[in-house]
């Protein structure tokens, strides 16, 4: 058996479709699917209730050790992303003027790449004194009338039906404009203590999972018409979400994820950042290992 966790957001939607089109019948039944949100992922794979999942790239720059990754596969953007924002029900420019006054801004329970990468932009990138950081489940910023990140479908929500008098800053878009580089927010991380009975079911979901992603590199719009959207989200609104996330995981993807974590190492929430430790060798190096 292999415990698959799947983010429950539209982001990963292509790929877990693809994977479950691709699946023999005897391998299905040898997998099971875990939903959750990232911080529920983050929880099951480090205790081993998981085996494999995509989930946060924080969880695994703080506990790199228990972790391999899937080479070649991320979910990452190259610029905006628009599931993960920073809602403010003031225009931002005046985020000095009221923190001086004292202010707590809400951080989705959903998240942890999210998170850390709102409090490395608020230091490093936009300056701003540090406010009062508060949790908040998925769903209840805007009833807060204060500034707060949101993540994944309900993010994405928040872009499709701009609340009137909010403004959304997109993190993803924030990041390029700071470095240049890709954000990546999810990987994949494989147990390190996974049994080598599983082997062999792994390499065939590994390989169903890069056949999905480069499908949908190739016309992330396709899915588009084949997933029942909820009513809020107009197709074209998904073709456009579904252009700005990417599943590719390579040498810009690589330094933007190193660049990340070594500004949480300055913000203090990891020791030393740690190097990509793969679980099977990237397609490059094989011929070192032949
Ligand atoms: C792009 C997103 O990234 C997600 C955000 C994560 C986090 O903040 O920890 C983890 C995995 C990603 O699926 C999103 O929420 O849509």
């Amino acid at each position: 058996m292999l415990r698959i966790g799947r983010i429950d957001y539209l982001n990963v939607w292509p790929l877990f479709q693809g994977l479950r089109m691709r699946m023999e019948p005897d391998v299905r039944d040898q997998v099971r699917l875990v939903a959750g949100h990232p911080s529920e992922l983050n929880v099951a794979l480090a205790s081993g209730e998981l085996d494999i999942a995509p989930s946060s790239s924080f969880e695994y720059l703080l506990h790199a050790q228990r972790y391999n990754l899937l080479p070649d596969l991320s979910i990452c953007s190259h610029g905006s992303v628009r599931s993960v924002l920073l809602a403010c029900p003031f225009s931002p420019r005046e985020m000095p003027d009221r923190l001086a006054g004292g202010l707590q801004v809400g951080l989705s329970s959903a998240s942890a790449s999210s998170v850390a990468l709102l409090q490395v932009l608020w230091r490093f990138f936009w300056k701003w004194p540090e406010p009062e950081w508060v949790e908040l489940h998925p769903g209840e910023g805007l009833a807060t009338g204060r500034p707060f990140l949101e993540i994944g479908d309900l993010a994405l929500r928040l872009s499709c039906e701009m609340p009137p008098g909010w403004h959304l800053v997109d993190l993803g878009q924030a990041w390029r404009d700071f470095t240049n580089l890709p954000f990546v927010f999810g990987v994949w991380m494989v147990r390190r203590d996974l049994t080598a009975q599983t082997d062999q079911l792994l390499d065939h979901v590994v390989k169903a999972l890069h056949a999905a992603a480069n499908e949908f590199t190739r016309d992330p719009c396709a899915a588009a018409t084949q997933i029942e959207r909820p009513t809020w989200l107009p197709v074209e609104n998904l073709k456009e979400y579904w252009q700005c996330i990417r599943y590719s995981f390579g040498p810009q993807e690589q330094a933007g994820l190193m660049l990340f974590g070594d500004y949480i190492r300055r913000l203090g929430r990891i020791p030393a950042v740690p190097g990509l430790s793969w679980s099977v060798p990237m397609k490059r190096d094989k011929h070192l290992v032949a």
